[in-house]
């Protein structure tokens, strides 16, 4: 069995739980709340400034120049057209590019970008790989599943997201991915392959957090300017 076909069957637990949580399903049948949403974006905007840099340093890692210049096509998908999409719907929310980059992290955003960026520094190109691997995988996923239900592309405000998380060419970059992930474990040791296993289940646990996080619009548990005489 190929790795990324075990890690799908064990994490599908999980998946499930992303697809059956509140803020996805409300994007599926649009009852979401459009200021959880506008949450969401702001805090997606910055987590993606973080993730592209994993494929910046993918294409450091990587020691051939066809596996290089895919990175580079990643980085610029994701700099150029995901993060277009959120651009588009920051301006529909009255939000500025600066206002957007400007804006403060999620505890949340913090500790999921920082664990990427930490395994991408640190590790091999296939700790990246599984760092990185839930992220695009379960949104294609997502956004396949919420693509079939009626109704729900068109919907004025969250079809895009929907389009933009099914549509063939995120799927491709999804795909790149995984099979790079497949090339790299091939071969490697139950010991080697436990410790990826173990990366991907922390970035799957991530995304899980990262919609919660989003429907609640969790920031800091306290606000900073209370008790300001203690
Ligand atoms: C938190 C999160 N995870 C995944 C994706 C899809 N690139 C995203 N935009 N945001």
């Amino acid at each position: 069995m190929s790795f990324s076909k075990r890690l799908h069957e064990k994490l599908q637990p999980i998946w499930r739980k992303n697809h059956s949580h509140p803020f996805v399903r409300g994007i599926g049948d649009g009852s979401l709340d459009q200021k959880k949403f506008r949450f969401y974006m702001v805090q997606d905007y910055l987590y993606l400034i973080e993730y592209a840099k994993l494929f910046a340093l993918g294409a450091v890692k990587a020691s051939d120049v066809e596996t290089m210049a895919r990175f580079a096509s990643l980085l610029d998908g994701t700099l150029n057209e995901e993060m277009s999409l959120h651009r588009q719907y920051a301006a529909r929310f009255g939000i500025s590019e600066t206002e957007l980059e400007q804006a403060a992290p999620s505890p949340t955003t913090l500790a999921y970008t920082h664990y990427m960026l930490h395994i991408a520094q640190n590790g091999t190109l296939p700790e990246l790989l599984s760092a990185l691997l839930p992220c695009s995988w379960s949104y294609w996923e997502i956004g396949k599943e919420l693509s079939r239900k009626p109704g729900a592309i068109d919907h004025p405000l969250y079809g895009e997201w929907i389009k933009m998380y099914s549509s063939r060419e995120f799927g491709q970059l999804a795909q790149w991915c995984i099979e790079l992930l497949d090339q790299h474990t091939a071969g490697k040791t139950e010991e080697e392959l436990a410790r990826l296993e173990e990366i991907f289940l922390n970035t799957t646990r991530f995304e899980y957090m990262f919609w919660d996080m989003a429907y609640n619009e969790s920031m800091w548990p306290f606000d900073e300017n209370e008790n300001a005489a203690i």
